[in-house]
């Protein structure tokens, strides 16, 4: 698969000593949605920062579109677009004028037909000839992609794209990305909602104090690293697991009723045969089973603050 970004070796020092980026090597693929987590100060932000050609970078070389950042920074830049994570628009612009007028910063020749068809993929059409201000929310992000897209990027950079947006506007704007994508945009974006690239990523990267820690194909790292979890739901409660169901994969929930058993479901034997076998052996009688395969939330916790895959944790905020 040909990389329409690759980035090698790449360090990044901020003044006054502190290391943001430690050797990023990283490959994106031509036509793919790429999802970069990390929790807060990872890096992120000036990981694409570095691409844009917003940040120098102090070692290393970024290739975007086959063109050097640093040294053939117009061509580089002109191959990606980029939508920040704050909203800057000029309230009294009307649509077309703000995202015409992004085109020429680009030095691009004139073209109504493509900023025409931007503004209908993003449903702003209809709103082309109001003013900035009289928009809402989930409308001015998608002028701020439309500004992105106007001077024809091969490459969408979306920081944050749906941080502060509801959920119905975020399954819009994740339909609206994947319609991007069938066009031929590469997309990368950052996210907190491990949800929307549980939704969206073909490939995941996960950033940690400035170092990758991995990178995979989202379906491969929820197989290989997903585990799953079986909660017996106990006719009475317990006070403490019995000596003989003593299992460091087994573990009593605090109000006693539930017994959480974590197995890997790709192994040929589970264990959940001799657990219920035990169950009975010990007397303890039960009134339901359930069974969840990991998310990506749990895998991305479990390598972040661990730094490897562990048993599936219940957590379900779907934000870090
Ligand atoms: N201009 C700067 N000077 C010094 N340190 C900086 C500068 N910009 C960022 N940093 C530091 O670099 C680290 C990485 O910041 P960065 O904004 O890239 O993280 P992030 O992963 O995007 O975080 P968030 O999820 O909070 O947006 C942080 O510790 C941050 O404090």
């Amino acid at each position: 698969m040909s990389a329409v970004i690759s980035v090698k070796d790449l360090n990044k020092i901020y003044q006054g000593g502190f290391q943001a980026l430690k050797n990023i090597n990283l490959d994106i693929h031509a036509g793919e949605i790429f999802a970069l987590l990390g929790p807060n100060g990872a890096g992120k932000t000036t990981l694409i920062s570095i691409i844009c050609g917003i940040v120098n970078p102090s070692s290393g070389t970024v290739l975007a579109d086959g063109y050097d950042i640093v040294r053939d920074y117009r061509e580089a830049r002109t191959a990606i677009g980029l939508v920040p994570q704050e909203l800057s628009t000029d309230a009294f612009e009307t649509v077309w004028d703000t995202v015409s007028f992004s085109r020429g910063l680009f030095g691009k020749p004139r073209n109504d037909a493509h900023i025409e068809k931007v503004l209908k993929v993003l449903s702003l059409w209809d709103k082309r000839d109001n003013k900035i201000m009289m928009l809402s929310g989930g409308m001015k992000r998608r002028v701020m992609i439309a500004k992105a897209l106007s001077h024809e990027p091969k490459i969408l950079f979306l920081d944050e794209p749906t941080a502060g947006v509801d959920v119905e506007l975020r399954r819009e704007m994740w339909e609206m990305v994947r319609q991007l994508r069938e066009q031929g945009v590469t997309i990368i974006l950052t996210t907190h909602y491990i949800e929307e690239a549980e939704e969206m990523a073909d490939r995941v990267g996960i950033i940690r104090e400035g170092k990758i820690i991995l990178v995979d194909d989202k379906a491969r790292l929820m197989q290989k690293l997903g585990r799953k979890q079986l909660t017996v739901h106990l006719a009475e409660p317990l006070q403490s697991l019995p000596a003989t169901l003593d299992d460091d994969a087994l573990a009593l929930s605090e109000d006693g009723y539930g017994l959480v058993y974590t197995y890997d479901a790709n192994q040929e034997t589970t264990g959940i045969a001799e657990l219920l076998r035990a169950l009975n052996a010990a007397g303890i009688e039960f009134k339901d089973l359930h069974s969840r395969q990991s998310s990506l939330e749990d895998i991305f916790v479990d390598l972040v603050h661990n730094g490897q895959p562990a048993p599936a944790n219940a957590s379900s905020a779907g934000e870090v």
